[in-house]
């Protein structure tokens, strides 16, 4: 499936387990010699009974990411599909709730972001509203935490900046033990941002969930917008973010099947 063509290779694993080791999950995510993926899912068996079921989130290098709000709202349709009225997701990063939305998307209520540099995390205290870092034309992120990490900059134009070039010395900075998801982002107006996000471990992707709030939240953090309803232009489409009262969010956005397979033992990929 795919938000916006931030795309995953989706596991039902609740009937029969399926723990895949790095190698598994790398070959899985290839593009040229597996399936092809941003990331690999798994949908498990809740282990809280507050919840409907559990998604484990792998990155393309084998790793397990906290949280992935398109990948969510993917698991979450899926789930929806099934017959829930409502859906509830345990994953790392915390429990989110989802609903269907107008228009056949879906959309994802969430707890208020973390802000202190402890739960980012940075390896020591610092302003997380503006970070002392800088790459070409990146600096003084802002940084927050949604369940996993991200830094975002404000550039005039979000086209003009070389993503490539510039976004993993920021990724890679020695202030950040965990990485970070880096996101590039430019006010259109009050309600409108332009965003593209470098994330984990080293992709440009299409769409990220957690990337538009993040980008949300940090305008908002700087002044630069004071909306709290706004429409997120990514590279693959548009994602809209709701800021509540309290700080906690609501995302949504569309979803899309892109095909559906077995998979075999017999061919290289251990399950
Ligand atoms: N790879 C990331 C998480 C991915 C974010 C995702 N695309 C989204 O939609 O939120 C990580 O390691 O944190």
């Amino acid at each position: 499936m795919h938000g916006l063509g931030n795309d995953f290779v989706i596991v039902d694993g609740r009937s029969h387990a399926f723990r895949p080791d790095p190698d598994t999950i790398r070959a899985i995510c290839d593009r040229h010699r597996g399936v092809g993926g941003d990331q690999l899912l798994v949908i498990e068996p809740p282990s809280a009974p507050t919840a409907d079921a559990r998604m484990r989130i792998y990155n393309v290098d084998g790793t397990e990411a906290e949280t992935c709000l398109n990948a969510t709202r993917c698991v979450c349709w899926l789930l929806l599909e099934e017959g829930f009225d409502k859906v509830r997701l345990e994953t790392l990063g915390g429990l989110i709730a989802a609903r269907r939305a107008a228009g056949g998307d879906v959309a994802l209520r969430l707890g208020a972001p973390r802000w202190d540099w402890a739960a980012i995390p940075l390896s020591q205290p610092a302003d997380t509203g503006g970070l002392d870092m800088e790459s070409g034309p990146l600096s003084h992120p802002v940084a927050l935490n949604l369940g996993n990490p991200h830094l975002v900059c404000f550039v005039p134009d979000r086209d003009a900046v070389d993503v490539r070039r510039w976004a993993p010395a920021l990724a890679a900075n020695p202030a950040l033990p965990e990485g970070a998801n880096i996101g590039i982002a430019q006010v259109v107006t009050d309600d409108r941002l332009r965003a593209v996000v470098w994330e984990r471990p080293g992709i440009l992707t299409q769409a990220c969930g957690s990337g538009a709030c993040a980008a949300v939240l940090a305008a908002r953090r700087r002044g630069l917008i004071t909306a709290r309803r706004v429409v997120v232009e990514m590279p693959g489409g548009n994602l809209t973010v709701e800021v509540h009262e309290d700080d906690s969010l609501t995302l949504t956005g569309p979803v899309a099947i892109a095909f559906s397979g077995r998979f075999s033992t017999d061919h290289g990929i251990a399950a």
